[in-house]
């Protein structure tokens, strides 16, 4: 799995090559292949003039073994503390070897990845645009345990290593990389990126890491020096939930840089060892490793044969038409975009677009993506006009956030090919698109939109039609129980906090504002029953002329600071009581899982895993739950909470 190979000029080059798989993982095969190789170093020493690390993969290196990580016990640590040694002590024997050891990060560099490129003396990357330098462990409930918090700590000091890295989970460009101060230089080819590698060896014959010359000093200074002045990026950062990871990767960094090096690596080991064995990291990787895996890999698609698409038509260039037709130029699709008014059209315009108000321009498109306003009289007229000259077959999808799919479709010539595509704002930020399967829609139009989504890099959950399909109808479950606290009386600050105690990213009032309450209200109206948040509702668009975050005013007053509106709190009924602030979190993360149970009960969700990956990526349910189903799973009492809170609040929590 390791190829050694010397040359001429006394340069071993390592080559991470795993046989078994498409990427290369911390396995037991690297495990033993690292030790091996390193030892071989050691023993042809006089021989060695450098060593380059790199890969005979796509990627560098991917991270961690997943699978196996998932699978720990607390029974496994004593077995986990070894392996994380032995894999710690290869990298420090390397880092010490005294020959310059160079990392050629040949292509993303991740998790472990990094770490490996880390316990080298100079970091050269790729400078490919799909190329990912980071830590992504804070993202699973984890930690980088292979010398990754200790080595960036001593790098860049405490504050930019924690913000910019550890606690971020950001996957850095290599330029930003290069900015950020973990990679040193960067290479235009590989040809390049190996002869830079070979020439800074031959400069560097004296070669160490900085914490292990003579006089070495923590950037930046003890954490004692500068932990009050900690940037807002941090304190952001660590807001909200009080989740394992964040404070671990914390409390592992601060006491890590008060130590010695090797004590700083068994701290570390320690606190990784804690998160593996623990729930959360479970959860996280659950959901955003096996069931994205499963999501992203076609779970949901059917295994039809189709044609890939060629020419978009997206109609309305709007925020969503945009960000839409964007997504799909990107990816090298030809497309145009149509609006009411070429003015309109073309503030849609960027590269590989075309914009249009002549329905000719449409003409031979063989997907059309309808993204004009939320109307359903507009939207079956816009689909009338354009089909006439679309590709015989084209296949025919609507953005609509909420009007149901089979009731689109009947307007339409060829329903089979109708179905919705259900994109979040801002696109070229979300990656979640939830496919909508109308009654009609037949399994070729499935598998077609479902290939757009992926090639346009989005994650296709697959749900069938129904009132807000999954996620609309989630997340406004979720709102109504927000508001209707209003009604009960619980203070506004208490429920926002409450949303961000329990990991929300928005406190839900914030949310409803961005939404708009217009569009709350509208639904609302159609709603088959109704409910105290609805009461809410209209006496904020219609009495108080408080119709959310586009007005400039909502639940929240949007002027030169954002504020709560403090009329808030005659919103409440006279029966309106106290709320712990536990029942308050349970009740949000409650009232949504129990919604998408009844939307599995349903068939409106076909899989687990669709609703675990959408939940989290698309209406902001908190990731440490492991998604929206997984939280009911792993909850230690799910179905005697659910009836507390039943006979406390209503039959809205009973559990099924
Ligand atoms: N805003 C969101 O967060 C969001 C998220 C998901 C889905 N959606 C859905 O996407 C759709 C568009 O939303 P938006 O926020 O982009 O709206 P928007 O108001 O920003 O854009 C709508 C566009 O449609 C254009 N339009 C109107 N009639 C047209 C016609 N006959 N032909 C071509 N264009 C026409 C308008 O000129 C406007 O530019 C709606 O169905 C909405 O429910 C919105």
């Amino acid at each position: 799995m390791i190829d050694y190979s010397r040359g001429d000029d006394g340069i071993v080059t390592l080559t991470l090559d795993d046989p078994a798989q498409s990427a290369n993982t911390m396995n037991e095969t690297y495990v033993a292949a690292m030790s091996a190789a390193v030892d071989r170093l050691y023993a042809e020493r006089e021989q060695v003039t450098g060593v380059i690390v790199t890969s005979a993969k796509k990627t560098f290196f991917a991270g961690g073994d997943l699978p196996s990580m998932a699978r720990a016990t607390t029974g496994d640590a004593p077995a986990l503390f070894t392996l994380l040694s032995r894999i710690k002590q290869d990298f420090r024997r390397l880092e010490t070897y005294g020959r310059p050891v160079v990392a050629a990060v040949n292509g993303a560099a991740l998790g472990g990845g990094l770490e490996v490129a880390l316990a080298c003396h100079h970091r050269i990357a790729l400078d490919r645009p799909s190329t990912r330098l980071g830590f992504p462990e804070v993202t699973l409930g984890l930690l980088p345990g292979a010398g990754g918090v200790t080595r960036t700590v001593r790098m860049l000091g405490l504050a930019p290593a924690l913000t910019t890295w550890l606690l971020s989970g950001r996957r850095l460009r290599p330029a930003d990389a290069l900015a950020h101060g973990l990679v040193d230089a960067l290479a235009a080819t590989p040809a390049e990126l190996l002869a830079q590698a070979r020439e800074w060896i031959r400069a560097n014959p004296g070669a160490a890491q900085p914490w292990d010359r003579d006089g070495y000093r923590l950037p930046g200074g003890l954490p004692a020096a500068h932990l009050p002045a900690f940037p807002a990026t941090l304190r952001q950062q660590l807001k909200g939930a009080s989740l394992p990871a964040p404070e671990a990767i914390l409390a592992t960094a601060v006491e890590g840089a008060q130590v010695d090096f090797a004590t700083a690596q068994v701290i570390e080991t320690r606190h990784l060892i804690t998160l593996l064995t623990g729930q959360i990291a479970k959860n996280m990787i659950g959901a955003l490793f096996f069931d994205m895996r499963a999501v992203n890999g076609g779970l949901a698609r059917p295994s039809v044969e189709v044609s890939e698409p060629r020419r978009v038509a997206v109609l309305g260039a709007g925020m969503m038409g945009a960000g839409i037709a964007q997504a799909c130029a990107r990816a090298g699709l030809e497309v145009v975009v149509k609006d009411v008014t070429p003015q309109l059209a073309a503030r849609a315009a960027g590269p590989g677009i075309t914009t249009t108000a002549d329905v000719a321009a449409l003409t031979g498109c063989d997907v059309v993506i309808e993204a004009v306003f939320e109307d359903p009289e507009l939207k079956r007229q816009v689909f009338a006009e354009v089909l006439p000259v679309l590709a015989p077959d084209a296949l025919l999808a609507s953005n609509t956030s909420t009007l149901p799919i089979t009731g689109l479709a009947t307007g339409v010539e060829r329903p089979g090919d109708f179905i919705g595509m259900h994109f979040f704002s801002p696109v070229a930020k979300m990656p979640l698109l939830e496919i909508v399967v109308g009654a009609q829609t037949s399994d070729a139009a499935v598998a077609r939109a479902f290939d757009l989504g992926r090639l346009i890099g989005k994650t296709p959950i697959v749900v069938n039609d129904g009132r807000g399909f999954f996620t609309s109808r989630v997340i406004g479950t979720f709102l109504d129980e927000a508001i209707g606290m209003l009604a009960e009386g619980v203070p506004a600050p208490s429920i926002e906090h409450a949303a961000l105690q329990a990991g929300y990213p928005t406190g839900p009032l914030a949310l409803a504002d961005e939404v708009s309450l217009t569009l709350a209200q509208r639904i609302a109206a159609s709603a088959p029953v109704r409910l105290p948040s609805h009461d809410v509702i209209d006496a904020m668009v219609d009495r108080h002329d408080r119709p959310g975050r586009s007005a400039g005013r909502g639940f929240y007053t949007y002027e030169s600071a954002k504020s709560l509106w403090e009329g808030l709190a005659g919103m409440a009924t006279p029966e309106g009581r106290a709320v712990p602030l536990a029942d308050l979190k349970d009740r949000f993360l409650f009232v949504e899982a129990l919604d998408a149970r009844r939307c599995l009960a349903e068939g409106v969700l076909r899989t687990a895993e669709d609703g675990n990956v959408g939940s989290i990526l698309g209406i902001g349910y908190p990731a440490w739950t492991g998604g929206v189903l997984r939280f009911a799973d792993q909850h230690e009492d799910f179905a005697g909470r659910a009836r507390e809170l039943a006979a406390r609040y209503g039959t809205r929590f009973e559990p099924a």
